[in-house]
């Protein structure tokens, strides 16, 4: 299992430390929150913070944002050396044309659903994107429980991406631990998304190890 540490959950006061710590992991890439008090009700980094971020990460970025129009921001989500852009089916007035301009920019393109659409929603752009993903809680907070029928989400996902001859990668975020990462690593995720699991534990290097191995 490819793991995503949710740098939400970081401890900023130290986040060179926590950085040497996910570089030297098994972390598959750093998964980036960007909250626009609009699109969530919460707020969190903006593009000064993330482009140290990526100077220093060994990893490849994986950006995720909960932001009204997302599309307004693609060069300046680029110029902070990320990899994939997520942007949300909900905050995309022109779903198809934000894809399209950040691959187009030379990122991979992520689109992220919330836990009430329904995968089909994703029907008609699902040969332009590189990744899903599936939140397993409503966007903005870390530390929520996880949402149980994301497990259904994927493998209706599956099913699709199998019908379209698709290799997008499936990314599931919100409430992941060994139980929830078990349920979804069985119905096909590739790419799990950890917070809390990993920053609260004693061993944050292990519980990566640990989320890995499924
Ligand atoms: O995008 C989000 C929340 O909006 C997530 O990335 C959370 O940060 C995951 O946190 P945990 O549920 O793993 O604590």
């Amino acid at each position: 299992m490819r793991v995503a540490p949710s740098l939400l959950a970081a401890d900023f006061c130290n986040l060179r430390s926590q950085l040497d710590m996910l570089n030297s992991s098994e972390a598959f890439c750093l998964h980036v929150d960007v909250m626009d008090g609009n699109f969530v009700p919460n707020i969190s980094i903006g593009f000064p913070v993330i482009k140290a971020i990526g100077k220093m990460s060994e990893k490849p970025l994986d950006v995720h944002m909960m932001v009204n129009e997302p599309g307004r921001y693609i060069s300046e989500v680029r110029d902070c050396g990320t990899r994939l852009m997520n942007v949300h089916y909900e905050a995309c007035t022109h779903l198809n044309r934000t894809l399209t301009q950040i691959r187009d920019s030379g990122m991979l393109a992520g689109v992220t659903i919330n836990p009430a659409t329904p995968v089909a929603m994703l029907e008609e752009v699902i040969d332009i994107v590189d990744l899903v993903l599936i939140m397993s809680v409503n966007p903005g907070f870390g530390g929520q429980p996880f949402i149980k029928n994301s497990i259904s989400k994927v493998t209706r996902l599956r099913e699709m991406l199998a019908r379209h001859n698709s290799s997008a990668l499936i990314e599931v975020d919100g409430g992941i631990n060994l139980h929830t990462g078990t349920e979804l690593a069985k119905a096909g995720a590739d790419i799990l998304v950890a917070g809390s699991y990993i920053f609260n534990s004693s061993d944050p290097h292990n519980a990566i190890h640990s989320l890995s191995m499924l």
